[in-house]
C-alpha cells in the first residue's frame, strides 16, 4: 500500500516560467544581507499588475480595460516570422519536422533560448489569430463543450483503445471494438471525437490507424496515468468544486473539496488518505505527477544553481530540508558544496524507507522524522527549505508551517520556498502557454486539496500575517525554470537559542 508520505512526494507540478522582472523596491532590501542581493531582479509583491490598476471608486476606467489585440495581418505576420525561424533552425540542426505522424517525434529537441521563444511566441499568436477569427459566442459556445475532450480521452484510456493494435498497423471499428470490449457504435464515436483532437485517423472508410498522439497513449505509461488522473480522478472533482464552495465557501480544509465531494468523503479525510487506500489510484497519481514534473523545467539543478550557496557553505551554514523526501535535494547540494551540513525532515514512513548515506554524505546528511505542523525541533538553522510543500496547502495551513518554524528561528534564518509563483495580476501578455498552465494548476489545487498557487503579493502577505518579524525578500523567477525561489528572513530575536542544528533530535 502506497504510503501518505509517498503520495504526497508524488504531488507536485505546475508551471511559472519566464517570470516578470521587476526591480526590488527602495525599502532597504537590497542592503540586508541575503543570498538574493546578488541578483537584482526580484519580484517584491509590492507592484500590481497592470490589470489591477484601479480608479479611486474601485472600478477600473474604459481605456485600462480596452485590450491591446494586435490585429488579424499583424499576428499572421508574427507568425510567418517565428515559424520561418523555427523551422530553419529544425532543418539546419538535423532534427525532425514536427508532424502528426505516427513516426513523428513525440517532444520538440531541446531548443537555444531565442528558437524557444520563437515557438511560443508561435503558439501564443495561432491561439490569439484562431480566437479572433472564431469570435466570441461561437468561443464560448465551444469552450463550454470542452469537457467532451476528456470524455473522449477517458473512454480511450479506459478501455485501453491506443492498445488495442499495434503502432504501425491499422485496425477497422468492428476489431477496435473487440479488443476493448465495447459495443462498435460506441467505439466509432469515441475515436472519430478524438481524431479531431489529431488521436488516430481514418485511413480508409471505418479502417483507423495511428498517429503521433495515439501512439503516446499506446506507448508512454506514464502520459497514460497523467491521462487517466486527469480525467478519472480530477475531472470528476472538478464538477464538484462549486457544490464543495456553496457548502464550504472559505475553501481552506483539504477535507471540504470538490474532491471530497465526489469522493463521498466530505469531513473525512483528504485526497492522499483517500489514495492512500487504493494502491491503484495511488499508484497512477504517482505516474502522472512524474509525467508532469519530469520534464523540462524542472530539474533541481536550477535550484542549485540559482542560489547563493557558496556564502552558505563557507560559514558552514545548516540547512534543514522540511518535507524533504528521501533527501535527494540535499544530496545534490552536499556533492556541490563540501562544508554544508544538512537535516531532511518528512513523515515517519517517508523517512523509514530513505537510503542509506554512506562516508561523507552521511557525516553531513541526517534524516529525522517530524510533522511540519508541530513545532520545528532544528534550532538556528541557516537555512529552512520548503520545496513542492507550500502549494499544497490553503493558507490556512501554510501560516501554521510557519507558525510552527517560527520558535526555532535565529536572526537571520532564512526560509526558502521552491515552489510555483502566479503572476502579479493576470500574465497572459508575457505568456499565454505558462499562464494556462498555471492558473489550471491552481484550479487543480483548490479541486484536490483546497490549497492554491500564490503570486508574491501572497507570499509576501503569507509571511508578514504570521509574525511581523518574517521580512519577505522576494521572489526569484529563473528562466527556463518553472519553478521560482521565494525568500523571507527572521529578523526577531533568537526564539529557540542558537543550538548545534544538526544535534536535536536527528537521527
Ligand atoms: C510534494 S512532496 C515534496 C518532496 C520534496 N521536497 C521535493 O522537492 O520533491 C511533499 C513532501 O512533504 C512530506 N509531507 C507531507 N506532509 C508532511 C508533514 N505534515 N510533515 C512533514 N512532511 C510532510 C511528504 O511526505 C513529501 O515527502
Amino acid at each position: 500500500m502506497a504510503t501518505m508520505g509517498k503520495l504526497w512526494d508524488r504531488f507536485s507540478g505546475g508551471l511559472a516560467r519566464n517570470g516578470s522582472k521587476r526591480k526590488r523596491e527602495s525599502r532597504g532590501v537590497s542592503e540586508m544581507s541575503s543570498p538574493f542581493a546578488k541578483e537584482p531582479e526580484l519580484d517584491t509583491g509590492d507592484e500590481t499588475g497592470s490589470s489591477n490598476v484601479a480608479t479611486a471608486n474601485g472600478v477600473n476606467s474604459a481605456e485600462e480595460a480596452k485590450p491591446s489585440t494586435p490585429g488579424m495581418v499583424e499576428l499572421a505576420a508574427i507568425i510567418t516570422r517565428e515559424t520561418e525561424k523555427l523551422d530553419e533552425y529544425i532543418k539546419k540542426s538535423g532534427n525532425p519536422v514536427p508532424s502528426f505522424d505516427v513516426d513523428a517525434p513525440l517532444d520538440f529537441p531541446s531548443l537555444p533560448e531565442d528558437i524557444k521563444k520563437a515557438r511560443e511566441e508561435i503558439v501564443r499568436a495561432t491561439k490569439e489569430l484562431g480566437d479572433l477569427a472564431t469570435g466570441p459566442r461561437e468561443g464560448v459556445r465551444w469552450m463550454a463543450w470542452d469537457h467532451n475532450n476528456s470524455l473522449s480521452l477517458h473512454a480511450i484510456y479506459h478501455y485501453q483503445i491506443a492498445k488495442s493494435f499495434p503502432v504501425h498497423e491499422t485496425a477497422t471499428y468492428t476489431q477496435i471494438a473487440e479488443k476493448a470490449g465495447l459495443d462498435e457504435v460506441n467505439v466509432r464515436r469515441f475515436i472519430r471525437h478524438a481524431m479531431t483532437n489529431r488521436i488516430f485517423r481514418e485511413v480508409n472508410p471505418d479502417v483507423v490507424a495511428h498517429t503521433a498522439a495515439s501512439r503516446v497513449l499506446a506507448e508512454d505509461a506514464v502520459m497514460n496515468d497523467w491521462v487517466g488522473f486527469c480525467t478519472g480522478d480530477i475531472w470528476p472533482a472538478a464538477s464538484k468544486v462549486v457544490t464543495a464552495l456553496d457548502e464550504y465557501p472559505s475553501a481552506s480544509e483539504p477535507t471540504q473539496t470538490g474532491f471530497c465531494v465526489s469522493n463521498n468523503t466530505t469531513n473525512k479525510e483528504p485526497m492522499f488518505v483517500t489514495f492512500g487506500k487504493d494502491p491503484s489510484r495511488a499508484k497512477r497519481m504517482g505516474g502522472a505527477m512524474t509525467s508532469l514534473t519530469g520534464g523540462e523545467g524542472y530539474e533541481v539543478s536550477y535550484l542549485l544553481d540559482s542560489y547563493d550557496w557558496t556564502s552558505l557553505n563557507t560559514s558552514q551554514g545548516t540547512i534543514v530540508d522540511v518535507g524533504g523526501s528521501h533527501g535527494f535535494v540535499c544530496i545534490d547540494l552536499a556533492k556541490r558544496f563540501s562544508d554544508l551540513r544538512f537535516v531532511v525532515q518528512d513523515l515517519p514512513k517517508t523517512v523509514a524507507s530513505a537510503p542509506t548515506l554512506e562516508g561523507d554524505l552521511a557525516s553531513r546528511i541526517s534524516f529525522q522524522a517530524y510533522d511540519f505542523f508541530t513545532p520545528q525541533p532544528v534550532k538556528g538553522a541557516d537555512v529552512y527549505l520548503f520545496r513542492w510543500i507550500f502549494h499544497n496547502h490553503s493558507d490556512k495551513y501554510a501560516a501554521l508551517i510557519l507558525k510552527n518554524l517560527i520558535p526555532a528561528l535565529k536572526k537571520g534564518s532564512k526560509i526558502l520556498i521552491n515552489d510555483h509563483c502566479l503572476q502579479d495580476g493576470y500574465g497572459m501578455e508575457k505568456s499565454l502557454w505558462d499562464e494556462k498552465i498555471i492558473r489550471s494548476m491552481d484550479l487543480v489545487m483548490l479541486t484536490l486539496l483546497n490549497a492554491r498557487e500564490r503570486n508574491a503579493a501572497e507570499y509576501k502577505a503569507l509571511f508578514e500575517g504570521v509574525h511581523s518579524s518574517l521580512r519577505f525578500n522576494g521572489v526569484k523567477r529563473i528562466e527556463g525554470c518553472r519553478m521560482c525561489i521565494v525568500e523571507a528572513v527572521w529578523e526577531g530575536e533568537d526564539y529557540g537559542g542558537v543550538v548545534e542544528a544538526t544535534e536535536e533530535g536527528a537521527n
